[in-house]
């Protein structure tokens, strides 16, 4: 059987929730990954030192008995964060991000920033104490098309940042167009790029080709199929600005099932046996473990994982339930609509 062997991976954004949706999915990350850049997109959100210090231990006594993972905290940057309260969140070594998210860009994001200038001084604060920013890269004017949003972004905001806190370290989150990526590459440094599993799999057909499936509608959304080439080029490129961040993110079906339904799509539970598959399709399954476990660690100033993870592929395609049930509902596990044939050994401990 042929085998490949990683370091354990991390995940680098991830949304757990809260509550009973917590306690339901968080076994799906932490049976693979050890530790995972955790999203402060909660109602209301973490924006806080103490409330993140809450939320950690809400997620520590959610995890599941025999498994070990360690949530990496962030806080929801509002146009009314106070830069000491981030800067004392630094230094006690609970904070390792603070998430952009503009004001209605996606799920739970109408508190997030308005007004970029007021956002300023906790931007210069973080540069100066060392703190990454995470942002979700997408304008939200009404003219501005859905599948462009990414790309003014870019141009009209990301670029600002840049060019005015150069020191500042910032993550595009989700990656999902060759515009995004071709930045990534162009930038000489302080920039780097998470990429879903999803995005390197499906385009936009998924969404909207023979009948609307809303279990494939997630933000920033998939786009053209030469943008998902870009994608897999650059995650399997070897290239350490380019991550895994899953974005896996969890809504019951009665909420992505109807007239407004969310956005999100939920991968932890096959995201390893989905990457092994496109890693082998990219004839670069050697470069697996650079995306999953090492450029993660090293964008974030974090140690490499000591524990090891043998992937298998089987000859019996993988069986993976189609939902998850949790306390909230059933929440739809990504179908990536093809089988998958790579599984996670079970580790011995
Ligand atoms: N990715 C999504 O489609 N949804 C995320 C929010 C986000 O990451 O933008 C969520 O919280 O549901
Ligand atoms: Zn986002
Ligand atoms: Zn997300």
């Amino acid at each position: 059987m042929k085998t490949i062997s990683i370091r354990r991976p991390d995940d680098w954004h991830l949304h757990l929730r809260d509550g009973a949706m917590l306690s339901g999915v968080i076994g799906d990350t932490s049976r693979h990954f050890a530790r995972a850049i955790i999203m402060p997109n909660l109602v209301p959100p973490v924006v806080t030192t103490a409330d993140a210090r809450a939320y950690q231990q809400r997620i520590l006594d959610a995890i599941p008995a025999g498994h070990r993972f360690e949530p990496l905290m962030t806080l929801y940057l509002t146009d009314h964060t106070d830069p000491n309260d981030v800067e004392e969140g630094k230094k006690s070594g609970l904070i390792k991000a603070v998430k952009l998210y503009p004001a209605g860009a996606t799920t739970n994001s109408h508190g997030g920033v308005r007004d970029l200038d007021k956002a300023m001084p906790v931007l210069e604060r973080m540069a100066k104490v060392g703190l990454n920013l995470c942002v979700h890269g997408e304008v939200t004017t009404p003219e501005v098309d859905i599948f462009d949003r990414e790309a003014v972004f870019i141009e009209e905001k990301l670029d600002l940042i840049r060019r005015r806190i150069p020191e500042l370290k910032i993550t595009m989150e989700h990656v999902t167009s060759k515009v995004g990526v071709d930045y990534i590459l162009a930038s000489d440094q302080n920039l780097a790029g998470s990429i879903t599993t999803h995005h390197l799999i499906i385009n936009r057909n998924a969404i909207l080709v023979g009948g609307i499936r809303p279990h494939y509608y997630c933000l920033p959304i998939a786009k053209r199929e030469r943008d998902r080439q870009a994608l897999r080029k650059a995650a399997t490129s070897g290239d350490r600005r380019f991550f895994l961040g899953t974005d896996s993110a969890p809504h019951v079906d009665g909420m992505k099932e109807c007239a407004c339904g969310c956005a999100g799509i939920y991968t932890s539970i096959n995201t390893m046996s989905c990457l092994a598959h496109v890693f082998e399709e990219e004839n670069a399954l050697d470069r697996l473990e650079g995306f999953t476990s090492l450029h993660g660690p090293a964008w974030y100033g974090l140690p490499v994982n000591d524990e090891m993870m043998v992937l298998e592929k089987r000859d019996e395609p993988l069986v993976y339930p189609a939902k998850v049930e949790t306390g909230a509902g059933p929440v739809t596990v990504f179908d990536p609509q093809f089988p998958l044939h790579w599984a996670v050994r079970e580790s011995e401990s």
